[in-house]
């Protein structure tokens, strides 16, 4: 019986998320299953190319060519289940993707083809074909001039060669060689009877493997080396003789081998307010209830340990458990943690693990090995069956959305997969996302808090310094006179301090230092945008647009400018205001290469410095105890940005970094710098009081019609020409605002902040919408037909994390 494979196809250029039909050969027919790895030939020069088989079926496709046949299967069983195959193409619907980059993006890189163009020879070389391929019969296209492309094309029509392309599987497995005896005891005492006597590796080979006979396992080469004298030759010698099995045994590369032999952790004694949230949990969890807590806990309540005990739950009823944590937030301080209490059971997924330790933590988990999972947010993709719990930690993180395709939030995938497994979801946070802390309030997520912390010590006090005024008394622009009094004491006493400068909203807008005030657009209430290629002031949301300020329309001072600093002149500025004190510095220069990151925490943690000074990459996860002092340099910055959720990051931020301080006996203090002490994220976040934010964000979101009171859509058309990418923005939104009702609000067009990019030009609009049940079909539609034509792009971002 012929059958067919529905296949998606990864075909760069023409991208679509309709399945192609191919003829499975009969050789293939019984082990071909959906959810492999295939290649097959597509389109016109009938080049090789991988896809997913998502369907087999015996009926014949409605087609009336003549269909081709799959080339090559590259898997032995599926490398996506079921449920990862369903959930591409849910996926795919709801972030406006296509169904190979979601596939793509649930595998490691690894299993993404690597395709290679050839020139082969057809028949008899002539003269004109042995001038370019000499004895070779296959030449690799990329090493070819563009010359001898030229005279190829040319005997490409005289069919002298062909053009064919290598689908190439890059996933290694690591090995390490192991031998097996194969005789008896008596046996090799007979042969070592007949070797002569000078042969002497050859009779300490023998003696060794007679020692050996009844081992079960096989012995690693490793072993046998440093046991003998003897080495990988005479190993092999004693293979080509017959008197043992060289093997292959199929290995993992441990990324965090060292912490392996770390000692393992107790539960502790849960708090009350903890004792609770895992008695909720662990209930939905036996009642296999897929329902969404969201843990809003102050920081340092012990939220860790809370999913540590809800884990173990998931364990002892035989299902396995997934942990989100940001990537950023993914220190060794929290994978230690997680592994301290369940060991090998533990694999990690994340983006600084090499391209093959990456591919081995996810065959651990495939296989079934690795029962709990953590990892950044591509890991909520893990192959893991029978989830039992699904953690986020740190749910508000931005670095949980995507942004590129497929644009999805890693919350709308827990929750999807939740649903499959029956098994409850647990968001947790200090500082909730608006959108999540509004679903508890609305009942659809279950709210538990954590008011205390779990050393029952009280929150550190915040004190708020007006920079303005200091500015007045010295002219010193990062530090004030508190936070230098304050840093020395902690340098004589040997406390540690941590500060965090602001990058956020790096030098993008405008700001007066005497009075703060920051240039906002006379029609939506938002921070003018400072466009340095145009030098003017921009309003990303209605386009409006006026010159860079010489003078502070507010107080006409002439301090106006950028705002904008480096965490290096900072630490040389403190160094020379505090000679004695040792400082870390930590931002992207310092922790760009591999595991420095980890590094520096480390000596931290060893107290081989009294200061660490960072930028954002500090504010969380960090639980050091003897940090009494958190400083925050520069805590308005982001307040300036034209965002509507600048005012959520900023109390975010500062209230993460400001839990930093006094998580063990020692009390802390944190000390914020602003320039707008009256600011309500200040204020509040000072009062460490987030459902008082919680309420008043709310009302402004409100009022202005953001999220969550409205969902949003972000459609963005770029072009190397910017009148094409203008005039493509607004086709769309002539085809978009028919369907619309009249609820819906669409914001622009306008260019992007950043209007060209990588040479290419980007506008976009917004859609704020409450129910438009006509929009996703469009929205999809206009998808598929903008596909790379013309040189237009099309990007379609659902709940976008800002509009710029
Ligand atoms: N029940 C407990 N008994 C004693 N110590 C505890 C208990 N629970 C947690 N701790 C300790 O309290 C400290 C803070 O816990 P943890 O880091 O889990 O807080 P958190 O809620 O995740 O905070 P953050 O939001 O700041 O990351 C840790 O050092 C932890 O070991
Ligand atoms: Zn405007
Ligand atoms: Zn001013």
């Amino acid at each position: 019986m012929v059958q067919f494979a529905q296949v998606i196809v990864d075909v760069p250029t023409l991208q679509t998320n309709r399945p192609y039909d191919y003829v499975i050969p009969a050789i293939w027919q019984a082990q071909l299953r959906a959810g492999m790895r295939v290649v097959v030939p597509f389109g016109k020069g009938q080049r090789q190319i991988q896809g997913f088989v998502v369907g087999i079926t015996d009926t014949a496709p409605d087609y009336t060519g003549e269909l081709k046949a799959i080339t090559q299967v590259l898997d032995l069983q599926p490398v996506l289940n079921p449920e990862l195959l369903a959930l591409a193409k849910w996926l795919a619907q709801w972030t406006f993707a296509f169904q190979i980059s979601c596939m793509q993006t649930m595998l490691p890189s690894v299993m993404k083809a690597s395709y290679s163009k050839k020139v082969r020879l057809l028949g008899a070389p002539t003269p004109a074909t042995t001038t370019i391929f000499h004895d070779q019969t296959e030449l690799d296209f990329a090493d070819l001039a563009p010359e001898t492309i030229k005279q190829l094309l040319k005997l490409q029509q005289e069919q002298l060669v062909e053009v064919v392309y290598q689908v190439h599987d890059r996933a290694k497995v690591k090995t390490i060689k192991a031998i097996k005896p194969l005789l008896a005891a008596a046996d090799y005492t007979a042969i070592a009877g007949q070797v002569p006597a000078n042969a002497k590796r050859q009779h300490e080979l023998l003696t060794y493997l007679a020692a050996h006979t009844t081992v079960q396992e096989p012995i690693t080469l490793q072993q046998v080396t440093t046991e003998t004298q003897l080495t990988l030759t005479h190993v092999q010698t004693g293979a080509a003789k017959g008197w043992l099995r060289l093997i292959e045994l199929e290995t993992y590369r441990d990324p965090y081998a060292e912490l392996a032999s770390a000692p393992r952790t107790q539960p502790l004694t849960l708090t009350k307010e903890q004792a609770n949230a895992v008695h909720q949990i662990t209930t939905a969890g036996q009642q296999q209830h897929d329902q969404v807590f969201l843990v809003e806990g102050v920081t340092g309540s012990g939220k860790t340990e809370i999913y540590l005990q809800s884990i173990q739950a998931a364990l002892n009823s035989g299902r396995t458990a997934l942990m989100l944590v940001p990537e950023i937030g993914l220190t060794p301080q929290m994978v230690a943690r997680v592994r301290g209490r369940f060991g090998a059971h533990v694999a990690v997924l994340h983006s600084g693990l090499s391209n093959g330790e990456r591919y081995d933590e996810w065959r651990r988990i495939e296989r079934g090995e690795a029962q709990v999972v953590v990892g950044a947010r591509s890991a909520i993709f893990a192959p893991l069956t029978n989830i039992g719990l699904i953690i986020m930690d740190e749910e508000h993180e931005g670095s949980y959305k995507q942004d590129e395709m497929p644009r999805y939030h890693a919350r709308d995938v827990a929750l999807w997969r939740a649903k499959y497994h029956h098994c409850p979801v647990v968001l947790g946070s200090a500082t909730p996302s608006l959108e999540s802390r509004a679903r508890a309030q609305k009942g659809v997520y279950q709210l538990i808090r954590l008011k205390e912390r779990a050393n029952h010590q009280p929150l550190p006090e915040v004190t708020v310094v007006d920079m303005k005024n200091e500015l007045k008394k010295t002219k010193e622009d990062n530090f004030s006179g508190l936070l230098m009094q304050e840093l020395r004491k902690r340098v004589l006493h040997k406390e540690q301090s941590v500060l965090m400068l602001n990058r956020r909203g790096f030098s993008s807008f405008v700001m007066c230092r005497d009075c703060g005030f920051v240039l906002k657009c006379p029609n939506c209430d938002i921070s003018l945008t400072l466009h340095m290629d145009t030098h003017s002031m921009k309003c990303h949301y209605c386009g409006h647009e006026e010159a860079i300020p010489q003078v502070c329309p507010n107080c006409q001072s002439r301090k106006i400018r950028y705002y904008g600093t480096g965490t290096q002149k900072v630490e040389s500025e403190l160094q020379g205001l505090l000679p004695e004190a040792r400082i870390l510095r930590m931002d992207v220069d310092t922790t760009r290469r591999k595991g420095a990151h980890a590094k520096i925490l480390r000596q931290f943690g060893r107290h081989e410095a009294d200061i660490l000074l960072g930028t954002q990459m500090i504010a969380k996860g960090l639980d050091f105890p003897d940090v009494t002092l958190v400083g925050v340099l520069n805590a308005d910055t982001a307040l300036g940005l034209p965002d509507f959720r600048a005012s959520e990051r900023t109390f975010q931020l500062l209230t993460q970094v400001s839990g930093r301080a006094g998580r063990a006996e020692k009390k802390g203090e944190v000390i914020v710098q602003t320039y707008n002490p009256e600011h309500y994220a200040i204020r509040l976040a000072r009062h460490h009081d987030y459902e008082g934010f919680y309420q008043r964000e709310m009302t402004l979101r409100h009022q202005g019609g953001y999220p969550p009171y409205y969902y949003t859509i972000l459609v963005t058309a770029s072009h190397e020409e910017e009148n094409e990418a203008a005039k493509k923005i607004f086709q769309l939104m002539n085809q978009v605002k028919p369907v619309l009702s009249p609820q819906a609000v669409l914001l622009g067009p306008t260019p992007r902040a950043i209007a060209r990019v990588n040479k290419r030009y980007y506008y976009q609009m917004v859609i704020k919408y409450k129910h438009e049940p006509q929009l996703q079909k469009l929205l999809t539609q206009i998808m598929q037909e903008n596909q790379a034509r013309n040189g237009i792009q099309i990007s379609i971002d659902r709940e976008p994390l800002s509009f710029i």
